[in-house]
Order: C-alpha cells, then sequence, then structure tokens
C-alpha cells in the first residue's frame, strides 16, 4: 500500500445529505465498525437553537441570534456508543429533538456568525482526535464541501422524501416524542426544513464534488452502513 494512504483507523469520513436520510445512524454504525470517533453537527446547530430559544430570542433576528450563539458555551460527546450535547452544562440531548428548536433550526443555521463559530468547533474537534491517532466520521450539511474539503471519504446520504419522512415518524413515535401528528406534516416539516437548508446564502447543503452518492431508500440501516464501510476499506486499508 502507499505509504500515504491512511488507514481507516485515523479516517476522517463526511457524511452529508437531507433530513431524515440516516446520516447520524449510518455515520454511528461506522464509526462503531471502523474504531472511529463520531461528530453530529446537527446536533450542534439544535444546541445552538435551543439557547437561542432559552434566551428568549427570535430566531428571525439574526444580530440577535449571532450574540446569544457567541455567548453559550457547548461541550459534547464524540463516543459513538454515548452521545450528549450540553449547553453552558445543562444535557440538551432530548430538548433538542423537540419541535419548538426543529421548527427554528434552519433560520438560526443560517445566520453566517453561527456557522463561523460551529464550524470552527467542528475543525478544532476532528484536529483534537486526529492528534491522539483516532479518526472521525462527521455528518451533517456541509461537511464534505465546506467543513472538511480534505476529508478521505465523501458521502452523499439520500432517500427518497416518503421514505425519509416514514422513517423520521417511526423514531419520533418511539422517543414518545409529544408532537408526532403524522408522516404527512413530517413530510411538510421535512421538506420545508430541506428547501432552507438548500437555499441559504451562508454554506447551503451541498453536495462535494468528490461525495459517492449512497441511495438509502430500499436498503436496511445494517446494508447502508457496510456500504459505507466497503467504501472506506476499498479507499483506505482495513
Ligand atoms: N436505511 C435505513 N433503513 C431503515 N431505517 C433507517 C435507515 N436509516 C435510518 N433509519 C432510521 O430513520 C430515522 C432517521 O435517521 P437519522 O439517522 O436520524 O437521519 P438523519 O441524521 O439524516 O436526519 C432513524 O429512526 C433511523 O433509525
Ligand atoms: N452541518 C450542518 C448540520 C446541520 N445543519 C442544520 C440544518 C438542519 O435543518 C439542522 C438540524 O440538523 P439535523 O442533522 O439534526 O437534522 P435532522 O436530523 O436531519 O432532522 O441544522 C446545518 O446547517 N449544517
Amino acid at each position: 500500500m502507499d505509504p500515504r494512504t491512511p488507514s481507516t483507523a485515523t479516517a476522517v469520513i463526511a457524511v452529508d445529505g437531507p433530513s431524515g436520510s440516516g446520516k447520524s445512524s449510518v455515520s454511528r454504525g461506522v464509526a462503531r465498525e471502523l474504531g472511529l470517533r463520531y461528530l453530529d453537527t446537527g446536533a450542534m446547530y439544535r444546541a445552538i437553537t435551543w439557547a437561542v430559544l432559552r434566551d428568549g430570542v427570535p430566531a428571525s433576528d439574526p444580530a440577535a441570534v449571532a450574540s446569544a450563539a457567541c455567548s453559550a458555551s457547548l461541550e459534547w460527546s464524540t463516543d459513538p456508543d454515548e452521545s450528549w450535547i450540553r449547553v453552558d452544562g445543562v444535557d440538551v440531548s432530548r430538548a433538542i429533538r423537540e419541535q419548538s428548536v426543529t421548527s427554528a433550526v434552519s433560520a438560526v443555521a443560517a445566520v453566517p456568525e453561527v456557522r463561523a463559530l460551529l464550524v470552527d468547533l467542528q475543525r478544532g474537534a476532528v484536529r483534537s482526535a486526529l492528534a491522539v491517532e483516532q479518526g472521525i466520521v462527521v455528518e451533517g450539511r456541509d461537511i464534505g464541501a465546506v467543513v472538511l474539503p480534505d476529508a478521505d471519504l465523501k458521502v452523499w446520504l439520500v432517500a427518497d422524501p416518503g421514505v425519509r419522512a416514514a422513517r423520521r415518524a417511526a423514531e419520533d413515535a418511539a422517543a414518545g416524542r409529544a408532537h408526532v401528528t403524522s408522516s404527512e406534516s413530517i413530510a411538510a416539516d421535512l421538506a420545508r426544513r430541506d428547501a432552507a437548508d438548500a437555499s441559504r446564502a451562508a454554506s447551503p447543503t451541498t453536495q462535494a464534488e468528490d461525495a459517492v452518492v449512497v441511495d438509502a431508500t430500499h436498503l436496511g440501516l445494517a446494508e447502508v452502513v457496510a456500504a459505507v464501510v466497503g467504501l472506506a476499506r476499498e479507499r483506505m486499508g482495513a
């Protein structure tokens, strides 16, 4: 093997795609299988949104959002077996999945200062992992295109909108989330958020040119994880 070829143990893998395509579950599974760290950047945008709402700041006021975001302190786990995220010492892992946060997160994520802040933190998390010779799977919307353009493998994970909505509805029902209504209203919410995330001026959801497209519409979770692990092994040493 070429000595410059990275091994999967120290690989940096970017997984991007629209809401509900399976990024979190697949990234966690790949990280477990390959012994990598795992970073959920969507959880970071959600945690900042939680802080903005806690402070009573309207998500539609970019200057106030930027100021609330900059004064919040985030801590998170990169252990794929134990995900948590804290804002100012408070564990918000469950609270960030509530509808109030889901409804406001796209507006908060569109504020350039918020993106600059979180992109810095995300790159720092990758540097910290690599400093101790640990690879990492980072999932989000702009990881391969903007945050980590030199990632060893970039995956663009997609699934049909109806399938994404049905999977998210089942997840919400299993978690007992109070806002669950129907997979039709979840489909409308996913479509609204996909459109907002894809059309914003600052770093929209984008497929990196060198990303490999994986379509999870007709694959179970284990099959998608196996496909991404296979791509990583193909590209790097086992
Ligand atoms: N290939 C798949 N087959 C069946 N269910 C899946 C698959 N991928 C993900 N899921 C389920 O769909 C839901 C949404 O997945 P998630 O990983 O949260 O998506 P994302 O991070 O892209 O929003 C979860 O309940 C997850 O377990
Ligand atoms: N790298 C990222 C990750 C998420 N975001 C934004 C876009 C999404 O609407 C929110 C929440 O992301 P999250 O991955 O938790 O969303 P879903 O699990 O797909 O519902 O954050 C982003 O702008 N950039």
